[in-house]
């Protein structure tokens, strides 16, 4: 085990707070959330020994994070989950007869099947127009429009075709019309979805967006003796209302909840309220010091920030405090093409490593594809590299890691090196067809901010022409530039 750290008087408070009710703890990147939230476990587990208690993230990764640093910081095993695979342990303790998982690529065809069957049998059927990208077909724009649509009407807790003819569709965006005749085509789809979830071989199932509103309604079928004294959800921002409620609704004493709204890279939109998180004066902490990152990456990521528009008019937005600890200034590269870019990051990963043997590197890039393409280079020049989504993978190990910018939330290394600062990249190409744009752009801008966090010491951007708009967001006076 590390030595511990000695947590700030502010940090104090939050782990010792009376284990009733909730306690949300908002904090800038590196605040020390994830530190709090096990400092806490183990605290209860100490002063309260008979009692239960989980550790719930909404991504795999991670888990395997929050399960490592238990090990290396805490004494006591804390039991940590994600939400899905909990909620489907808790599921199969009531009467609901399916527990099957329909998600990704299966969820988008039982919809689509959901789609042809209103379209050949219903009598009246009004479909929106949506404007297609390039290279793509009309039914998969539709299709994907269907998908995004109905995990919204869910995730909003929407459960009668009359409320959703009625609503405003908040932060879903205008480029796709929806009449009120497009409405009741969708809700008849939405409909035919449920009923092929509930009987058709393939499909038979729950989907992702149904487990929470489930979960809330057959909370009073689970076994008392399995549900926690003591709920710690780290990340919460990246879960939707209804998961928070269906949470809140099976913690039996006490709900921590650790987030950061301006790290919110999927898409939700929800108040704390909304979420039936009840979190008036002492149980709402604000942390605005970050403990991870030098001084020069802070004010590099901050600057950046300032471009988000969206999110700093939001009433979570938090600035952060800018540390005392100095460092290396930010490194920005511009490279003309791939074989450039894997140059500069062998180059890179090679100094790292002879200089600083026992630290953590970050590569951060857009997809599991790029980063297979990594690891092949990098294995080819004989570093060994570790890809973070593979089950198990060793975390916090000193090594190069590689990992997108999506499941780096959460995580830190000692340098950081982000690739795929390119057109189409990062931003993604074009929001999906229905998506509000500036939400869109307000979600990229987080993942890169999120990404130039995760560094502690000292931060190398790659960019490759055609350059990410982004790169130009950067503030010159904050970065070295080189090419
Ligand atoms: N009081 C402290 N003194 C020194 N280091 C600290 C303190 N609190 C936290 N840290 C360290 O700061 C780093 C960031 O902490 P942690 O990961 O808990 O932050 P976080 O708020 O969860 O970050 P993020 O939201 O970016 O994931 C960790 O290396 C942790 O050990």
């Amino acid at each position: 085990m590390s030595d511990p750290i000695e947590l700030t008087q502010k940090q104090k408070t939050c782990v010792t707070f009376k284990p009733e009710g909730d306690l949300l703890i908002q904090g800038i990147p590196g605040s020390g959330k994830s530190t709090i939230l096990l400092a806490r476990a183990a605290y209860l587990k100490e002063t309260l020994p008979n009692t239960s208690l989980l550790v719930l993230t909404y991504s795999r990764t991670l888990t395997n994070y929050v399960r490592q640093l238990c090990a290396k910081t805490i004494s006591k095993p804390i039991d940590a989950k994600t939400f899905h695979q909990w909620g489907q342990e808790m599921l199969e303790h009531t009467d609901y007869p399916h527990t099957r998982l329909i998600m990704g690529d299966n969820r988008k065809s039982a919809i689509r099947f959901a789609k042809n069957i209103v379209n050949k049998r219903y009598d009246t059927v009004h479909f929106p127009k949506i404007k297609v990208n390039s290279n793509s077909k009309t039914d998969k724009d539709l299709v994907q429009f269907l998908c995004d649509e109905i995990e919204w009407i869910k995730g909003a807790g929407i459960s009668s075709r009359k409320k959703y003819l009625e609503i405003a569709r908040v932060g879903r965006g205008t480029d796709v019309r929806v009449t009120k005749l497009h409405r009741e085509t969708i809700y008849d789809i939405l409909e035919k979805y449920n009923e092929i979830l509930s009987n058709h071989s393939n499909y038979q199932g729950i989907d992702g967006d149904d487990l929470a509103k489930i979960l809330v309604e057959k909370a009073n079928q689970i076994p008392e003796h399995l549900k926690p004294d003591h709920i710690l959800v780290d990340e919460a921002q990246d879960l939707h209302s209804l998961q928070l409620k269906a949470i809140s609704s099976i913690a039996k004493k006490s709900l921590t909840i650790g987030a950061d709204k301006g790290q919110q890279i999927f898409r939700r939109s929800f108040t704390w309220k909304d979420a039936g998180i009840k979190v008036l004066g002492s149980r709402s902490q604000l942390l605005k010091q970050t403990f991870r990152s030098t001084r020069e990456i802070i004010k590099l990521a901050n600057d950046f920030q300032q471009q988000d528009k969206k999110y700093i008019r939001d009433e979570d937005y938090c600035r952060a405090e800018e540390p005392k600890i100095n460092g290396k200034i930010p490194e920005l590269i511009l490279c003309p093409d791939q074989k450039k870019e894997d140059k500069i990051i062998i180059e890179h990963v090679k100094t790292v490593r002879s200089t600083y043997p026992d630290s953590t590197i970050g590569i951060i890039a857009h997809s599991n594809k790029k980063l297979e393409y990594l690891k092949k280079v990098l294995d080819e020049k004989g570093f060994p590299v570790y890809l973070v989504k593979e089950e198990n993978a060793d975390i916090i190990s000193p090594g190069v890691k590689l990992i997108t910018f999506q499941s780096s939330k959460g995580l830190e290394f000692d340098h950081v090196i982000i690739t795929d600062l390119k057109k189409g990249k990062v931003p993604y190409k074009a929001p999906s067809p229905g998506e509000d744009e500036e939400e869109f752009m307000s979600r990229e801008r987080k993942k890169l901010y999120v990404a130039m966090t995760r560094a502690k010491k000292t931060l190398l951007l790659v960019a490759q022409e055609e350059y990410s708009v982004f790169v130009d967001e950067l503030n010159k006076d904050l970065y070295c530039l080189n090419t």
